[in-house]
């Protein structure tokens, strides 16, 4: 391994020798300058804030991002066709140089609330409105990392002085390996949490799902899912790297994202594809219906086999089934849907999963997808404007990013748009001592009010679980 000085002097030579390929006097637009970066990072470096990072264990992928070259913000039921114009323009004017031959590609991060309406006054305020509605983020610095291979992503508005330019980069370079040489935090004992009180409580939880039922029996929805939010205090405040470093551990099948641009860290550890495209390989998880862990290899295989069989968990996974299904139909060829749901087991629950799969029609786009697709039965219900519109009414807590969606989006070498995009579950605000988890439950006719609240502290418990770590 190479010594941090050492590391920065080549990085640094190395940008002197290739800086000079960036059309520097260009007018508008973006450069991006890519170099091999000689390790493997398996976590993102802590390189303060703006920043995201997106790492995936069991995929051995790591997205990472800080600094702003560029951002553009969207609201309302068009958001993501504006930003979808914004992506264009970018990836039109977006000249990107490889000189190492790393393979990699400069990237954005997308994302977007759960709800497309700006945070209604009647509520009460959240954490999350720090992060616009739906954003198009443009990193300074970018650091992935595929099958053993790391780079780095330098990128600027066009145009540019050479001179300034090169003394930016060399601050970012200084940084980042600054951040590397900084020692992985010691893992710590597991510290007690505090719970400061959950909304809405059990009681109002038993009442507003009773009021789902009523709604189910009466027929204007099939499914809803409502979801509640627990405040957590730490004793002491949490170390985002132990945090990041926790979840990933503990959930490598899952894709760990971390976005920080003021001073509130949104984070998540969810197994949930929203969608992923690839020139024209679409892929999208459908994942609903719950079940508890257990240590006991034999109670844990008799939870798997209860949640297999279970007539109400399977509708509840079936209508998620459905609707990705109709999207895809009318979106793509080759739709593959698995005749029969897997289970998907994580640390904290296990959840019946089906992975559906088509080939995208030349007159359709990821945007078009993510639009359609989103929100699906598993974070909102069916059908879907009813399970809105009633949730609008009802729920008592703004979601925020919370069930949006958020990922990597960049251009592939023919010009077109690749995105991997997640759903916000296994979600938390954390600021400081304090964390704001959230997680919801799919109701539908046979829910049990208590058996549902006890599925949202499973899903809880991957959050708070990292918690006590950090
Ligand atoms: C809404 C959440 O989970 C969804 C995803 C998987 C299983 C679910 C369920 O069984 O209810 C939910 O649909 C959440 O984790 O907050």
């Amino acid at each position: 391994m190479l010594a941090p000085l050492a590391l920065l002097d080549q990085l640094q030579a190395r940008l002197d020798e290739t800086i000079g390929l960036l059309p520097t006097a260009t007018a508008g637009g973006f450069a991006s300058l890519i170099l091999e970066l000689p390790r493997t990072l398996t976590l993102a470096p802590e390189l303060g804030h703006p920043g995201f990072s997106f790492t995936h264990g069991q995929q051995g992928e790591l997205r990472a991002g800080c600094g702003m070259a560029a951002q553009w913000t969207a609201q309302g039921p068009g958001r993501l066709e504006t930003l979808r114009a914004r992506a264009q323009t970018l990836i039109r004017h977006w000249h990107q140089y490889d000189p190492d031959e790393t393979g990699f590609a400069g990237f954005a991060l997308l994302g977007f609330a759960a709800s497309p309406s700006p945070a209604r006054s009647a509520r009460p305020p959240q954490a999350g409105a720090e992060l616009p509605n739906a954003l198009l983020w443009l990193p300074e610095l970018g650091l992935c990392t595929r099958a053993g291979q790391s780079a780095l992503v330098l990128t600027t508005p066009l145009p540019v002085a050479p001179g300034i330019l090169r003394e930016r980069w060399r601050g970012w370079l200084a940084q980042l390996v600054t951040a590397l040489a900084a020692p992985l935090p010691e893992p710590l004992t597991p510290s007690p949490l505090t719970a400061l009180g959950s909304l809405p409580g059990l009681a109002d939880w038993q009442a507003l799902v009773q009021e789902a039922l009523a709604e189910i029996r009466r027929g204007s929805l099939e499914k809803v899912v409502l979801c509640r939010r627990l405040g957590l205090k730490g004793r002491r405040s949490f170390d985002p790297r132990r945090l990041l470093a926790a979840l990933a551990y503990l959930f490598p099948a899952c894709q760990v994202i971390s976005i920080r641009r003021h001073g509130t860290r949104f984070v998540a550890a969810t197994p949930e594809r929203l969608v992923r495209v690839v020139g024209r390989q679409v892929e999208v998880d459908a994942i609903a219906g719950t079940a508890a862990r257990s240590a006991s290899a034999a109670a844990d295989a008799a939870l798997t086999a209860a949640l297999r069989a279970s007539d109400k968990e399977r509708r509840e996974h079936a209508m998620v089934v459905e609707a990705v299904r109709a999207v895809l139909d009318d979106c793509c060829d080759e739709v593959r849907v698995p005749a029969a749901p897997g289970v998907m087991q994580l640390h904290n629950a296990q959840h019946l999963w089906s992975p559906l799969s088509g080939r995208l029609r030349e007159d359709t786009d990821l945007f078009t997808l993510a639009t359609r697709l989103h929100p699906t039965p598993a974070t909102n219900g069916k059908p879907q404007a009813a399970a809105r519109d009633w949730l609008d009414r009802v729920e008592p807590l703004e979601r925020g990013w919370y069930t949006g969606a958020a990922g990597i989006l960049e251009p592939d070498p023919s010009g077109r748009l690749n995105a991997d995009l997640w759903v916000l579950l296994r979600y938390a605000e954390v600021s400081g001592d304090e964390a704001r988890l959230y997680a919801g439950a799919g109701i539908v006719r046979g829910s049990d009010p208590l058996a549902e609240w006890r599925e949202t502290g499973h899903k809880l418990a991957a959050v708070a679980t990292a918690l006590q770590f950090a």
